[in-house]
Order: structure tokens, then C-alpha cells, then sequence
């Protein structure tokens, strides 16, 4: 069967640092997936590539059953089933609803639309009335559960994490537990990085431990 992500002989250099060196990676659809390792082992690299922001210095990849060629059309069109969560995501000093919309105005998403969209989003990710809030004057935990909600309204096929619980108290992260198995549900598939030891296995994900730009 073909799989929804396949990873073939991916390298990314650096200059001539040579920061990944993966033979072969595949990922199935409605899955979550854990990139684990210590810090410059190449996780949020992988991401990145995976994305579709950053080009690999060789290797392929084939989504959703096609081989990614790296021009900018197509890649256009490949992004609109991809979103990156970024680790220290960019908002801008605007409403809450503002950030979120905004990406869904650039898909001419009308805004009855909009709004019955940003209100599920917020919802799901516990932030039941902060659309008119500043944006920017949220806690860091706060920023990153609006980072996923403005991910999750663009209903992406594969949702990119970079880190997410990195600044969460328990109870978000808690609550960010019962997230995932939601989305994987509703059909996406997730590929996290994380240093949290537990959540994982908690979140019964496939593990890709790596090291030092392999897989360990
Ligand atoms: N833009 C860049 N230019 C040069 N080197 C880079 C760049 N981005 C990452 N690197 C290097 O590539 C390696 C992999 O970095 P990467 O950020 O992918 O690791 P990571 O596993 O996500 O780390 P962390 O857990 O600290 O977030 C590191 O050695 C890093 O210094």
C-alpha cells in the first residue's frame, strides 16, 4: 500500500554541516508519530523539510502518493494539506481572532465561515472566549494553544509539531492529550517533536528516535 508520507534517502546540509542523513522513513495516515532526541539531532529539520519549507540537499519524497518536486507552484498547492506549528510561533499584535483568521482569509474562507471555524478552534484547544484578546500579551503557554487553533482551522491532512507542549502547564497538556487522538479521528495525521519522556507513550504514538541526524 502506498504510504501517506514516504521519506527516501533524505539529506539536509548546512553549508557543509550535514544536520540529517535518514535512509528511509515512512508514515501512514491518521497516525501520530514522536520525533524524539536530544537537542540538534535534527527533529525540528525534519519538520521543516516535511513542510515543504525547506529543501532537502538530496533525497525524495513522496506525498499522498506523489513525488514532491520543489517548484514553487507545486509546492503551493502541496502546502494546503500541511501545517507547521512552529515552536515559538509568530503572532501577530493583533486580536486573537485576527491571527487566526488570517489564514483562513487567504483561502477566501467567507466570514460566517470564519467565525463558526475560529470558534470550534478555540474550543478545542481551551481557549473558549479569547478571540478578542491581544494576541501577544497571552502567556507563552496561551500563544502556543492559539498557534495550534490557527493550524487547526486550515484542517490540514498532516498537522506538524514542533515541540507544542513546551510551555503548557499540566492541565493544557492534559487537555492537548485528548486533542490529538480528536484530530487522528477526524483524519489528520500528526508528527510531533517532543523531549517530554511520557507523552508519547501516552498519546500511544510511533516513536522515531533519532541521533545526531539518523534514526537511533
Ligand atoms: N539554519 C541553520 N543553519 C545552520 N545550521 C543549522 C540551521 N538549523 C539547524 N542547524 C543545525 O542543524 C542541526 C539540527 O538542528 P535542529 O534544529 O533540526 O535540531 P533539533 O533536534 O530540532 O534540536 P532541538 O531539540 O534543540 O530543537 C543542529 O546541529 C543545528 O545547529
Amino acid at each position: 500500500m502506498t504510504p501517506f508520507l514516504a521519506l527516501h534517502a533524505i539529506e539536509k546540509r548546512y553549508n557543509s554541516h550535514l544536520a540529517l542523513q535518514l535512509e528511509e522513513i515512512r508514515f501512514e495516515s491518521r497516525k501520530i508519530y514522536s520525533l524524539v532526541g536530544s537537542n540538534g539531532c535534527g527533529k525540528s529539520t525534519l519538520l521543516q523539510i516535511v513542510a515543504l519549507l525547506l529543501k532537502p540537499t538530496f533525497g525524495e519524497m513522496v506525498f499522498q502518493g506523489e513525488k514532491v518536486v520543489w517548484k514553487k507552484k507545486n509546492l503551493l498547492r502541496l502546502r494546503q494539506d500541511i501545517t507547521l506549528v512552529h515552536q515559538s510561533p509568530y503572532l501577530f499584535s493583533r486580536s486573537v481572532h485576527h491571527n487566526i483568521a488570517y489564514g483562513l482569509k487567504m483561502r477566501g474562507t467567507n466570514s460566517k465561515d470564519q467565525h463558526r471555524l475560529i470558534h470550534g478552534a478555540l474550543e478545542m484547544v481551551g481557549l473558549e472566549g479569547f478571540g478578542r484578546r491581544s494576541a501577544r500579551e497571552l502567556s507563552g503557554g496561551e500563544q502556543q494553544r492559539v498557534a495550534i487553533a490557527r493550524a487547526l482551522v486550515l484542517r490540514p491532512r498532516l498537522l506538524l509539531l514542533d515541540e507544542p507542549t513546551s510551555n503548557m502547564d499540566r492541565a493544557s497538556i492534559e487537555a492537548f492529550d485528548k486533542l490529538l487522538p480528536l484530530l487522528v479521528e477526524q483524519g489528520m495525521t500528526i508528527i510531533q517533536a517532543t523531549h517530554s519522556p511520557d507523552q508519547p507513550e501516552r498519546l500511544n504514538s510511533t516513536i522515531i528516535r533519532m541521533e545526531d541526524g539518523r534514526l537511533a
